[in-house]
């Protein structure tokens, strides 16, 4: 392409020719089922690491190792099941180079195709230029895009301008349990060198310009357990006569939000950042629209019109989601059952300047007395699964400016700075343990479909990623 700096055009006709590889590679990432929400396919999230492990040797990386976590906690598994573990790389360790640090999460969230998949959701499936499949864009699409990067600069015979450590974690998806603590470990051991954190794991906000993102939401999520009679029952026999656990938790997830997406919880709103002038401008120059908003969500259901209102209640402003009723029953039909006991998930999506704790004081303290006015004698048990921090950092560091760069020498235009609405929980350790900038840059679209039927990467985005991540690491390497 025309903007191609000249000093990039043998690396990026490398990348292009090895396309086919590059596709090969991702859809033997995709073809492991690994949901690390799903007890019953964690040994296949643990493949998953295993497949990198391979990948990586085969690409020269040094100092591999595979860290294990240990137990998942109650209150998700309480028979001893091993979490995914962590796999630790390096590439170089030349003291005159800097380092960067690549994070990415190579579980998924749950699949069927009878969810409404076009194509089954494990079979990477090329339409159109399009690469339908599970993690296509999140994340096994940018993990491997790093690896791709890697062996683009390996089979051109060109150094990597910087060392390289890659860490790619197995449990994101579910709250990224036991990685803070191996981090807090390992910030002065494997991560002694490190100047910068880059993590591609979220999406432009449209589907034409490029982003680069300096924050993100936190997450709190929740379940709440309702127990009542010994077993399910036949509704016809006791319907009527015996307190209902599924009647009472439908009217305790009705008092936590409205249709309008208003949290009903009292005290969460006290406890958001004002907006200031400075803020609300910025929103100004970002290209976005309610039509990207439709287009993403293949609907006219959006609830705010201007875009300064849907993106600062995607951004800067708390969401309460509920998910999902494990116990009820779901299945088509008309099945005339009493479930015994059910667990409500929904998860709530924060922001500064909210705490955790005190969230989840006022989550369950709310639910207790919600539950207390329905008079029931149904058993009530309100916990909170995982948390994660929001995250919010300057874009103006050296960091951002080699990625701004390496978009224009890719895309040939500027990208906007953005926010994330979702989560990526473990960005403020990094920053906090390493005393490092974390740059969040982006390879998927918008309306890539991330968590939901049809995921896709477009091959444009994926194969322009790889060079950009290339790019990137030039222009950090040399200090722009
Ligand atoms: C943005 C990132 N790709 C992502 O999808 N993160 C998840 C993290 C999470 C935390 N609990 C469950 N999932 C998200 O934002 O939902
Ligand atoms: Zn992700
Ligand atoms: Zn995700």
């Amino acid at each position: 392409m025309s903007h191609t700096p000249e000093e990039f055009k043998p690396l990026f006709a490398k990348i292009d020719e090895l396309k086919p590889k590059f596709i090969e590679r991702l859809k033997k990432a995709v073809s492991i089922p690994g949901v690390s929400g799903d007890e019953s396919l964690r040994s296949e999230v643990v493949k998953t690491a295993y497949f990198l492990k391979d990948e990586l040797i085969k690409l020269g990386a040094q100092d591999i190792q595979i860290k294990e976590l240990g137990l998942q906690p109650p209150p998700v598994s309480t028979k001893g099941l091993e979490l995914p573990p962590i796999v630790l790389s390096r590439f170089g360790n030349d003291p005159s180079k800097k380092t960067v640090l690549v994070y990415g999460h190579y579980d998924v969230q749950p699949a069927l195709l009878e969810d409404g998949w076009d194509t089954d959701p494990f079979t990477l499936t090329e339409k159109n230029n399009v690469l339908y499949g599970r993690g296509a864009s999140d994340d096994k699409g940018p993990v491997i895009g790093w690896l791709n990067a890697i062996e683009a600069h390996k089979e051109l015979g060109l150094e990597l301008p910087v060392n390289l450590i890659t860490v790619f974690e197995g449990m994101e998806e579910s709250g990224s349990l036991g990685l803070d603590e191996l981090i807090r470990q390992e910030a002065k051991n494997y991560f002694k060198v490190v100047d910068a954190v880059t993590i591609s794991d979220n999406y432009w906000l449209g589907t034409t310009k490029p982003v680069l993102t300096y924050g993100l939401r936190g997450v709190n999520y929740y379940q709440v357990e309702i127990k009542g009679p010994g077993s399910d029952l036949h509704s016809g026999l006791f319907g009527g006569i015996v307190a209902e656990p599924l009647n009472d938790l439908v009217k305790i997830l009705a008092t936590l939000v409205d249709t309008n997406g208003q949290i009903l919880i009292k005290g969460i709103d006290e406890q958001v950042a004002p907006l200031t002038k400075e803020e609300d401008e910025l929103y100004n120059d970002i290209e976005y629209d309610v039509k990207d908003l439709n287009q993403a969500t293949n609907s006219d259901t959006a609830l705010y019109q201007s875009k300064k209102d849907i993106l600062q209640h995607r951004w800067r402003y708390p969401s309460l989601s509920i998910h999902g009723i494990e116990g009820a029953f779901y299945e088509p039909g008309a099945k005339t059952v009493i479930p015994a006991k059910v667990i409500g998930k929904f998860s709530i999506r924060t922001v500064p300047n909210i705490s955790s704790d005190d969230l989840t004081k006022l989550v369950i303290d709310h639910i207790n007395n919600e539950f207390v006015k329905l008079k029931s004698p149904n058993k009530i048990n309100a916990s909170l699964i995982h948390d994660g921090d929001y995250w919010i950092s300057n874009p103006h560091n050296e960091n951002f400016t080699a990625a701004s760069k390496a978009t224009e020498a890719v895309w040939g235009i500027k990208p906007d700075l953005t926010r994330e609405g979702g989560s990526i929980p473990i960005t403020l350790t990094f920053e906090k343990e390493l005393g490092t900038d974390v740059l969040l840059l982006p390879l998927g679209r918008g309306d890539d479909g991330a968590h939901s039927t049809n995921e896709k990467i477009d091959v444009s985005n994926y194969i322009e990623g790889v060079k950009t991540l290339s790019a990137y690491l030039h222009y950090y390497g040399k200090g722009n």
